[in-house]
């Protein structure tokens, strides 16, 4: 097996000056889906839903943020990539956060590898971010704690050994 082959275009991108536009182009070049304009960036803005409390849940919202999360593109969810050293961990926290979100009755999306496990927090109705995505968000930090969860670039990854 050999060493991986650069793309000329993709370098030469890669050593522009690091602003905005360069990692757009970088991105297209990547094959992102879809035309530059569709491009999802986080917002830095959270949108409550109607009815929540915007002073109380803004600092909740500003902590998490500070541990790991992002807002999506609309404001209206918190996600997070949580890195695990086994797929039965990863699983396990997925377990865990499934029980969770039976007995509270407020559901994420989740996305399972085979060594991180994405979460994605939102409130279908009201529309928004409300006080259930922020608890649960604090719950997956909690429980990523008890099942060891490591830093990004720790995790398993598929693929041949170096
Ligand atoms: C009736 C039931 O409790 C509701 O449909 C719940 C289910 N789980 C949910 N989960 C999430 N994330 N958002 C919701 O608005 C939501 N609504």
């Amino acid at each position: 097996m050999g060493l991986p082959r650069f793309c000329p275009r993709l370098l030469s991108c890669t050593l522009r000056t690091p602003n905005v536009a360069s990692s757009l182009s970088v991105s297209t070049h990547l094959r992102v889906p879809g035309p530059v304009s569709q491009l999802r960036m986080a917002s830095s803005t959270p949108r409550f839903a109607e009815g929540e409390d915007p002073q109380r849940l803004g600092l909740d919202t500003q902590s998490l943020l500070q541990q790991g999360w992002a807002l999506d593109a609309e404001g209206m969810a918190v996600t997070k990539t949580f890195h695990f050293k086994s797929y039965f961990k990863a699983v396990s926290f997925v377990n865990l956060i499934a029980s969770e979100s039976s007995s509270k009755k407020h559901h994420p999306t989740m996305t399972v590898r085979i060594g991180s496990v994405d979460v994605h927090w939102t409130t279908h109705r009201p529309r928004g971010l409300t006080h259930k995505d922020i608890a649960m968000a604090q719950h997956c930090d909690n429980g990523a704690g008890l099942m060891g969860a490591v830093e990004t670039g720790q995790g398993l990854k598929c693929g041949p050994s170096p």
